[in-house]
């Protein structure tokens, strides 16, 4: 008899997902996203690519359990997601939003850890593994405001990866960056993902952005009703090369869905 195996706590399955509103002026029920179906891995880079307004940051909210779907499913390891929860981070494109101006960097890294009660010195050394991962050495009693962007972005970054989620879940976190901050920016999340075993969902509306990072790559539709009509799988090994002829290949053959 075969038994399958339990989900692990980092896949993510995705069944039949709709969000839908209802259009205050014409009464009109409105699909955001409609019949969405994705299967995650755990331990998978997957990211999510498509125009702006498809519909990107409602389904990462709805992973995330912010807001609640209209019908369908979205289970996280064996459980349905109805709300937040500890095993799902979310970061975000504006770092100021989510890092407290008047705490430090080790303080802002460890405030989840201070929530949880965790002791003094357990908070110490994790706070100085994930500050010193995502490259914030030596800044430790800096300020928020005494911070570059990018800065801001790996506080943010090692702030989520102190309180160990299973999964991240990242809405165009490199977005507001300028393109050499952001180039860098790629290159140590790839470092970090590899170096733990997180699942990520990456947004982005970039597709040299997605080449660069993704194991596999979902294409939203435009909106309304928008829904995942094409992943591609990116057989290319990190780091990857963006002069050579297989990236371009596919960066062409993505480019031609947003051509039509
Ligand atoms: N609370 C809401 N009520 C009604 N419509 C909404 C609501 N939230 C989002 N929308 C609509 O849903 C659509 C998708 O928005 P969403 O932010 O998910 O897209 P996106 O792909 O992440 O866009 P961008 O790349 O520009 O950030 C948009 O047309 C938006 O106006």
């Amino acid at each position: 008899m075969v038994t399958e195996a339990a989900p692990k706590r980092n896949e993510i399955h995705i069944e039949r997902l709709d969000k839908s509103y209802t259009q205050p002026s014409a009464g009109e029920l409105h699909y955001i996203i409609q019949d969405v179906n994705l299967a995650v891995r755990g331990g998978e880079f997957f990211v999510l690519l498509g125009p702006s307004g498809c519909g990107k940051s409602t389904l990462l909210s709805l992973i995330a359990g912010f807001v609640s779907k209209t019908s369908g499913q979205v289970r996280v390891g064996d459980r349905e997601v109805d709300r937040p929860g500890q095993d799902r981070a979310v970061v975000f494109q504006q770092a100021d939003s989510s890092l407290f101006p008047w705490l430090t960097v080790r303080e802002n890294v460890e405030f989840g850890l201070r929530m949880k009660r965790v002791p003094a010195a357990e908070r110490r050394s994790i706070s100085d593994q994930y500050i010193e991962l995502v490259g914030l050495k030596g800044h430790e009693s800096k300020f928020p405001r005494e911070l570059s962007g990018g800065m801001k972005q790996r506080v943010q970054l090692a702030r989520v990866l102190s309180n160990d989620p299973a999964i991240l879940l990242m809405d165009e976190p490199f977005g507001a960056l300028d393109a050499m901050t952001r180039r860098t920016m790629q290159k140590e999340l790839q470092r970090i993902w590899q170096e733990t075993d997180k699942t990520v969902i990456f947004v982005t509306h970039d597709i040299q952005e997605a080449l660069l990072l993704g194991g596999r790559i979902g294409i939203m539709s435009a909106g309304p009703s928008s829904n995942i009509s094409h992943i591609y799988d990116v057989p290319l090994a990190y780091p990857r090369d963006l002069g050579s002829p297989e990236f371009y290949e596919l960066y062409n053959r993505i480019q031609a869905h947003f051509d039509e």
